[in-house]
């Protein structure tokens, strides 16, 4: 059963840098960490370019490809925390092309 992320864990960058490889791969995208090791195989742009940033800040390339829609509930999935404070880069979220703005996630301080 999936439930609220409300108590979100907090990982080091540290922590993600030791998931490297197809036995772990974790991936940082707008400060949030991912868990992709089972979503290599399922990735539609292929796990060499998610293995090439495991364990590294994915943001700029995630965002370079224009991910969709469904991409971005997709990664969802995959959440499992986000980066401590003091490790976090802030960057913002794109969204995809023409993304409506009512459902963004919202970065309210
Ligand atoms: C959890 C994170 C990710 C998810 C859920 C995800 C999901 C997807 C999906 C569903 C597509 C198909 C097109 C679309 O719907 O936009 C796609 C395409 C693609 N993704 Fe990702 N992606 C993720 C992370 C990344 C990262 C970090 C990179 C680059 C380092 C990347 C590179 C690509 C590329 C290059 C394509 C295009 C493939 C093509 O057009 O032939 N993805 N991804």
């Amino acid at each position: 059963m999936s439930n609220k992320t409300e108590d979100s864990k907090k990982f080091a960058l540290k922590d993600v840098e030791t998931h490297t490889d197809k036995k772990s791969c974790w991936l940082v995208i707008h400060d949030n960490v991912y868990d992709v090791t089972k979503f290599l195989e399922e990735h539609p742009g292929g796990e060499e370019v998610l293995l090439e940033q495991a364990g590294k800040d994915a943001t700029e390339h995630f965002e370079d490809v224009g991910h969709s829609t469904d991409a971005r509930t997709m990664m969802k999935d995959y959440l499992i925390g986000e980066l401590n404070d003091e490790d976090k880069a802030h960057t913002k979220d794109q969204g995809p092309k023409k993304w409506g703005d009512e459902n963004s996630s919202d970065n309210t301080r």
